[in-house]
């Protein structure tokens, strides 16, 4: 146990407490309430920080939109972002020649940011991104405060960091809702119509519904774009060091899709890419930490939590452990992910980038799909290697991301 100010934390790394933390679907056990305050004006009370009969009712609502026969919908759109990437690059060594030294964090970013604004938007995505942009800069305001944050009365006070940050929430909600009102007028397929079904069906007042898509617009976008394009650098620096599962790669992807871009069929027949991927998430994965506060009074084997303890499970730690994986834990070997995630270690359950239990991550099939069609469609067009620019420093900010980013030498096929 240890407490971060009055906060109360009891560590929970052993494969038997993180089992019984992962079956436990009681509502009892859910997200911590320093998370709700630290986080109100970037999440609200959406689907990533609410708890109860709250989050269970939004989660009802929008997980039917991210199973698989859905995510197919999006695709398209994933291709589409995808080629942005081939032919930005394309145009940079067309004129600058032969092999370039690019740094590829900013373009990964722009591909997620991009996939994320079209799902949610459809065709209004232009707008989507102007959201998104105030999005990034409520963020950014965010960390800057968050020293303060845990003082409860420097929330309240109009400092100019808080007035910002009040500023920016409000224009994200002003900027959603005129979007709900375009929408309306409109037929489209975008995730922000079934958000806005969801909402229709269910709530009464027009207050609880503004508040029900603009929280959860937000929500999607936070949750689905950093841990999309940090997860995307780390595979293409793994695949840059190791020119030898590179290839396997590209060898797959030319034989599942004999040129064409890739469909749903083929995403799932990327057999070699999925076990690149789940190794990427293995050694870099974006999210951390899992956290819950004990609601009630809870036991979880023979250990008693009360009320208001946090559990903290540590998934970087899980994920590397020896013991767990064997002596081979800290090096890239995608070939222990042959048999499934299940056939990858002593205790597959440990293994945990989109989280565990109830609150699993609601975006997993459409964050795969998306790293998978980047990455065959990257493969397909170009080779390339780590540059002697590149510096090995995995910093712990919102997610794991490289401190100074990933340049790769890349040259055109
Ligand atoms: C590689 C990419 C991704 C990773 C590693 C990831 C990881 C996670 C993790 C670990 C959680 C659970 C957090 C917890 O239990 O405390 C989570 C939750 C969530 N994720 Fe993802 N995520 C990814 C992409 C996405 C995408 C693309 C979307 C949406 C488009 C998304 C939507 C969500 C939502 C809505 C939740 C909250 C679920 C709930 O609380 O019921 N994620 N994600």
């Amino acid at each position: 146990m240890f407490s971060l100010g009055n906060i109360q934390i009891l560590h929970m790394n052993h494969p038997d407490a993180v089992k019984e933390i992962s079956i436990c679907t009681s509502l009892d056990l859910g997200k911590p309430s320093y998370q709700v305050k630290e986080r109100g004006p970037l999440l609200g009370q959406g689907i990533l920080t609410s708890n109860g009969a709250i989050w269970a009712h939004q989660r009802k609502i929008l997980a039917p939109e991210f199973y698989m026969e859905n995510v197919k919908n999006f695709m398209s759109i994933m291709v589409e972002s995808s080629n942005i990437v081939v032919d930005s690059w394309t145009k940079r060594i067309e004129s600058e020649g032969g092999v370039v030294d690019i740094n590829v964090d900013e373009d990964m970013r722009s591909f997620s940011g991009d996939v994320i604004s079209k799902a949610c938007f459809g065709s209004n995505y232009a707008k989507g991104e102007e959201i998104f942009l105030k999005l990034r800069a409520l963020q950014g305001a965010m960390s800057k405060k968050a020293l303060s944050s845990g003082i409860p009365i420097l929330r309240a006070l109009p400092t100019k960091s808080n007035r910002e940050v009040w500023r920016l929430e409000k224009e994200v909600r002003a900027l959603i809702l005129k979007e709900v009102k375009e929408e309306k007028e409109q037929t489209s397929k975008d995730l922000l119509e079934i958000i806005l079904k969801g909402a229709k069906d269910s709530e009464t007042s027009k207050a609880e519904m503004d508040r029900f898509v603009v929280d959860n617009c937000k929500n999607i976008y936070l949750a689905g774009y950093e841990t999309t394009s940090v997860t995307a650098t780390w595979t293409m620096m793994l695949l840059g060091s190791n020119p030898e599962w590179q290839d396997r790669v590209r060898a797959e992807v030319l034989e599942v899709c004999g040129g064409q871009m890739p469909d749903a069929g083929m995403v799932r027949r990327m057999k070699t890419l999925t076990m690149v991927i789940h190794e990427s998430l293995r050694l870099y994965p974006p999210v951390c930490v899992i956290s819950r506060e004990a609601l009630q009074d809870m036991k979880f084997g023979d250990i008693f939590v009360p009320k208001g303890v946090n559990v903290w499970t540590l998934i970087v730690t899980l994920h590397q452990d020896p013991e767990i994986w064997g002596s081979d834990a800290d090096k890239f070997n995608p070939e222990r992910f042959a048999n499934g995630v299940s056939g990858a270690c002593k205790h597959p359950h440990v293994y945990m980038p989109f989280g565990v239990g109830p609150r699993t991550c609601l975006g997993q099939h459409f964050a795969m799909a998306e790293l998978k069609i980047l990455i065959a469609t990257i493969v397909s067009n170009f080779s390339f290697t780590i540059s002697p620019k590149y510096i090995h420093a995995p910093a712990l900010r919102l997610v794991i991301e490289p401190e100074h980013g990933v340049n790769l030498l890349i040259k055109k096929l």
